[in-house]
């Protein structure tokens, strides 16, 4: 490798890993939320997901007051809606709204979840591009406190159901503002040609639909560019395009549209290369305020009542995930081809096997998306060697980690450590292989307990036996 790099292998970064997680002073295992790693794997095997629960909802608490904060200091205010589909489970959804967050859901599974833990229905909004007939009524029915139309099937629909439960329901329109927000193509959502939101221009006659039915009370549209997003320009092309129309909805409903939900998608750091250019919260709360106010002051409107619905940002580096190194494998690079600048001028790659792989984390082989790693049951003296981290399914993309450095005498039995997997990887994960899905755990104030359950081969085993 290059001479003049030393990397510290051993380092256990927090702007990836949870705030608060170290090595403890003996042999440095790996802690979180007080917890030692190895504990963690002994009482609940590997691999595993963790979150740190007092990580989690410092994160949600300081979102909240910087999106709210800002939002009141232009003279407005803001509900922060979590966006589940990052990662949901009873307790998770308790715990944002104890730290005073909405829940957005996305299916009726989801809904099931967020009233099964309490959440207060009028606290909840219901998306999806293709809500059944069945789900809405069950929203409708429950009270939740939006539903986000995502077509003109869909107007009807919701009509019916409210009609049928002699409610009235308070519904947004998402439209695609027809930005192009700089992230991965498929975590781009608000150009024309894909499945979500209607056309802004489409907004008046659907707003015309909507408003004839005495069962919808229009609040609002909403837009959600896509995720993963460093840069706030697309948000503030959108929020000015939305707000220009809102004038001419407000000749349509005869009163000021009260609204406006710009979505979420706020990009965080996976690796502690990413970590410089990400967007720290209150930048972009101070931005997205400033935009809106900006934006309604062109419109010649009054600053509507803001709405975000940020996930990953939420509980993205509060989650580790737990593996045990299998195997490991060298494999030289000279005359490969594989002459990546990023590999560093190593000559060698070692592939390091790990317990679990695609099925717990998708996103590597979905998005080519990055992670960071680190030896969780002891630190190193040696140098570090160029490390690939793959699964143990049968596909050569079911990789955890691209390229990182580990001690080179990284072998079997070690617990790895992968950084900021909380959002979107329970939710993801899947059962290729038949291989069982891990649980989750919280750790806080130095205690662990199970939130999620994880499955057994045999439970895996009986669902395909139906004589
Ligand atoms: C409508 C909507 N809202 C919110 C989110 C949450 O996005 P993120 O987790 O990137 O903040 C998504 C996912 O991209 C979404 O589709
Ligand atoms: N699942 C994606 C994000 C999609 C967000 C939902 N619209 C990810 O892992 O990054």
């Amino acid at each position: 490798m290059t001479e003049h790099r030393t990397p510290d292998v051993n380092a256990i970064d927090d702007r990836v890993f949870p705030r608060g997680a170290r090595r403890g002073s003996e042999c440095g295992v790996l802690k979180i939320g007080g917890v030692r790693a190895t504990e963690l794997t002994e009482q609940f095997g590997s691999p595993l997901y963790v979150v740190d629960e007092e990580a989690t909802r410092a994160t949600a608490r300081e979102i909240r007051d910087a999106l709210r904060g800002e939002a009141q200091r232009v003279g407005t205010d803001a509900t922060v809606y979590y966006a589940s589909k990052a990662f949901l489970s009873v307790e998770t959804a308790k715990w944002m709204v104890e730290e005073g967050l909405a829940i957005d859901v996305a299916s009726g599974g989801e809904l099931l979840v967020a009233l099964a833990a309490g959440v207060d229905p009028r606290l909840i909004g219901f998306h999806g591009n293709n809500k059944s007939e069945a789900e809405i009524a069950r929203a409708v029915e429950a009270g939740v406190g939006t539903i986000i139309i995502d077509s003109v099937i869909e107007v009807a629909r919701i009509a019916a159901a409210t009609a049928a439960a002699g409610k009235r329901q308070r519904v947004r329109l998402r439209v695609n503002s027809g930005v192009h927000a700089s992230t991965h193509d498929y975590l781009a959502t608000a150009h024309e040609d894909q499945k979500f939101g209607m056309p802004l221009s489409d907004a008046p006659a659907l707003v015309r639909e909507i408003v004839s039915h005495e069962g919808l009370e229009f609040v609002g549209l909403h837009c959600h560019i896509g995720s993963q997003i460093f840069a706030t320009e697309g948000f503030r092309e959108s929020a000015r395009r939305l707000l220009g129309s809102y004038v001419e909805l407000s000749e349509i409903t005869g009163t000021q549209i009260p609204e406006l939900n710009l979505g979420g998608g706020f990009g965080i750091a996976y690796t502690p290369a990413q970590a410089g250019e990400a967007p720290r919260i209150a930048d972009i709360a101070r931005e997205l305020a400033d935009i809106v106010a900006a934006a309604s002051v062109e419109a010649g409107i009054e600053l509507p009542h803001l709405a975000f619905e940020p996930g990953r940002s939420v509980v993205g580096q509060s989650g580790v995930t737990l593996y045990t190194v299998g195997t490991t494998k060298r494999v030289d690079l000279t005359g490969t081809g594989a002459t990546d600048p990023a590999d560093l001028g190593y000559t060698e790659r070692l592939y390091v096997s790990v317990d679990g792989g695609m099925s717990d984390n998708a996103r590597p082989a979905l998005y080519e998306s990055d992670y960071h790693v680190r030896i969780a049951n002891r630190e190193s003296s040696e140098g570090p060697a160029l490390v690939r981290v793959v699964g143990k399914h049968c596909e050569s993309g079911d990789i955890v980690v691209i390229r990182d450095e580990l001690p080179a005498d990284v072998q079997p039995g070690d617990t790895l450590a992968v950084a900021s997997t909380g959002a979107y990887c329970w939710a993801l994960s899947s059962n290729y292989n038949f291989v069982p899905r891990p649980p989750v755990i919280a750790v806080r104030d130095g205690e662990a307990r199970m939130i999620v359950r994880g499955q057994t081969e045999t439970e895996l085993l009986e669902q395909s036996i139906v004589a």
